[in-house]
């Protein structure tokens, strides 16, 4: 349906996207989904991630958003990247409830459950995010979850401003958001808010890309001190492990500069997801995070499109190798 023009929505409600993968996803066992999550992730250190968000999101009943929580909680307890956990309970309105009904749900069960499992040591979940989005959860319900998330002590970081102007960013300044990703459609009253809050844009060229999406305004947000991270937005609709390939489309298609791209796939990435202090950068104090790679230029890994296999040498977390090539 996608490749033969239909819109991400017309997919949507017509039971594909995330639909289709709830369904899938409530079907499978924990095992299942460790595995699969386990080999997505090593393709990714391979290309050279040493830190990534892993959402929840495609089980939406409790007991499926937690069955994904679990899941990431041991990837993040036993492989050598780092991970910072969202819990995406309102990714979607379930089958059966009305928007308002799912948000009532989501803070009166979803999130003390969470809460109770953070506190004796079970799960450990750092950011809350919500499909704030015209048909899926409105700026009032979204409003509502991420509210109801920052009391038990999440970061919010939350979809927004992707295929609707929804002024999301506007909402994400207020609540003091960490990260908002998407805003292919933020408005300029947004990108202001959003510099003035220190709230930082998660930019997703894959994304745009593949639903043939208008692109993120980087320019404007980087000219009016936004601070922009990129990431791959790896999910069923844009598959895709590598952040050289998202930062060689960010150059290309939103016209960012290689150090720019650079700086947003890794310390503003870092911050994005509030591990600025440990990650992003080579300095004393932070971990050491790093890839080696077998080029005269650091730009190659931008500038070689799909070349990253090549020329990744050495991909290293917290000082220790955790892949050769
Ligand atoms: N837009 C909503 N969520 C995902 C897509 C999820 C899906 O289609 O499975 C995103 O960020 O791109």
């Amino acid at each position: 349906m996608k490749l033969a023009g239909a819109t991400y929505m017309e997919i949507h409600q017509a039971g594909g996207g995330i639909n289709f993968t709830v369904e899938r996803t409530r079907q499978a066992s924990e095992e299942e989904l460790f595995g699969s999550l386990q080999q997505r992730l090593q393709c990714m250190m391979r290309a050279g991630t040493t830190l990534v968000e892993c959402k929840s999101g495609y089980g939406l009943n409790l007991e499926t958003e937690l069955k994904m929580l679990r899941v990431i909680e041991r990837a993040r307890r036993q492989m050598a990247v780092g991970i910072s956990a969202t819990y995406c309970g309102a990714h979607s309105v379930p089958k059966g409830k009305t928007a308002t009904e799912a948000a009532d749900d989501i803070i009166n069960n979803h999130l003390p459950k969470l809460k109770e499992l953070g506190r004796n040591g079970q799960i450990h979940v750092d950011n809350i995010d919500v499909f704030c989005e015209k048909g899926v959860f409105d700026l009032d319900s979204t409003r509502r979850i991420l509210q109801g998330g920052k009391d038990i002590g999440l970061q919010i970081n939350f979809h927004g401003d992707e295929l609707h102007p929804m002024k999301a960013a506007e909402l994400g300044a207020e609540l003091g958001a960490r990260a908002i990703s998407h805003l292919e459609e933020v408005s300029d009253e947004g990108i202001a808010a959003m510099a003035t809050a220190g709230c930082s844009a998660v930019l997703l060229p894959t994304t745009a890309y593949m639903l043939r999406l208008k692109q993120p305004r980087a320019r404007k947000m980087l000219d009016e001190g936004v601070i922009v991270a990129l990431g791959s937005d790896f999910n069923p609709n844009a598959y895709c492990f590598s952040m050289p390939m998202v930062m060689h489309l960010a150059c290309v298609n939103m016209r960012m500069s290689m150090p720019e791209a650079l700086a947003a796939a890794t310390i503003n990435a870092a911050y994005a997801l509030g591990k600025s202090h440990t990650h992003g950068s080579l300095e004393v104090g932070k971990q050491g995070d790093l890839i080696i790679i077998n080029s005269s230029r650091w730009e190659h890994l931008i500038y070689q499109f799909g070349g990253h296999n090549e020329l990744i040498e050495y991909v290293i977390a917290k000082g220790k190798a955790v892949y050769k090539k």
